[in-house]
């Protein structure tokens, strides 16, 4: 994290061309891992698909940012403002434990509200309320989840854990 160094609760990495990262000197975004220097892998192909059929933005998505909550995490209220181009949406997926996800308005005093984000949603944060603030209240412990047939995680994903999704623009669209 900025200024500490220590880590999130929240594990991160990163698909396609573009990654965020956050280190002691702040957050951005950068084409290659902080520790290994190697790109990113390649975006999952059901991701993009995603994006063309969800986020209604003709642009091709250049970051997607996996977060691994385990059972206990959470995610404070938070803007996603660091991408140059506001006019594309945050496409989020979500896979494994259902998240309580609290959002609000455009400023962080705003009253806010909460809905269960589950495994297989998909949620656009976009047009006027892309810069909404948002974060993840808690992970629901595994009892309280709909059956799920097969496996949908990764072995990496300890029980009850949750993966989500994030697909970005980053860089300003230029015009056709
Ligand atoms: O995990 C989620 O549902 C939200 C993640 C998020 O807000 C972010 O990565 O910026
Ligand atoms: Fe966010």
């Amino acid at each position: 994290m900025p200024r500490t160094g220590k880590p999130f609760s929240v594990r991160m990495t990163n698909c396609g061309p573009l990654g965020w990262v956050s280190d002691r000197a702040g957050y951005r975004y950068q084409a290659t891992h902080p520790e290994t220097g190697r790109p990113w892998p390649a975006m999952p192909a059901a991701a993009r698909r995603a994006w063309t059929e969800l986020a209604g933005c003709p642009a091709e998505p250049e970051a997607c940012l996996v977060n691994l909550y385990a059972p206990g995490t959470r995610m404070g209220l938070h803007q996603d403002r660091d991408e140059a181009e506001f006019s594309a949406p945050v496409l989020s997926l979500s896979l494994g434990a259902t998240a309580l996800f609290r959002y609000g308005g455009l400023s962080r005093s705003d009253p806010t509200r909460s809905v269960r984000l589950s495994s297989g949603d998909a949620l656009v944060i976009g047009g006027p309320s892309r810069l909404i603030f948002h974060g993840v209240d808690r992970i629901l412990p595994a009892d309280l989840l709909a059956p799920m047939t097969g496996p949908v995680l990764p072995e990496a994903v300890a029980a009850g854990g949750r993966l989500n999704l994030t697909l970005r623009r980053v860089s300003a669209i230029r015009p056709a």
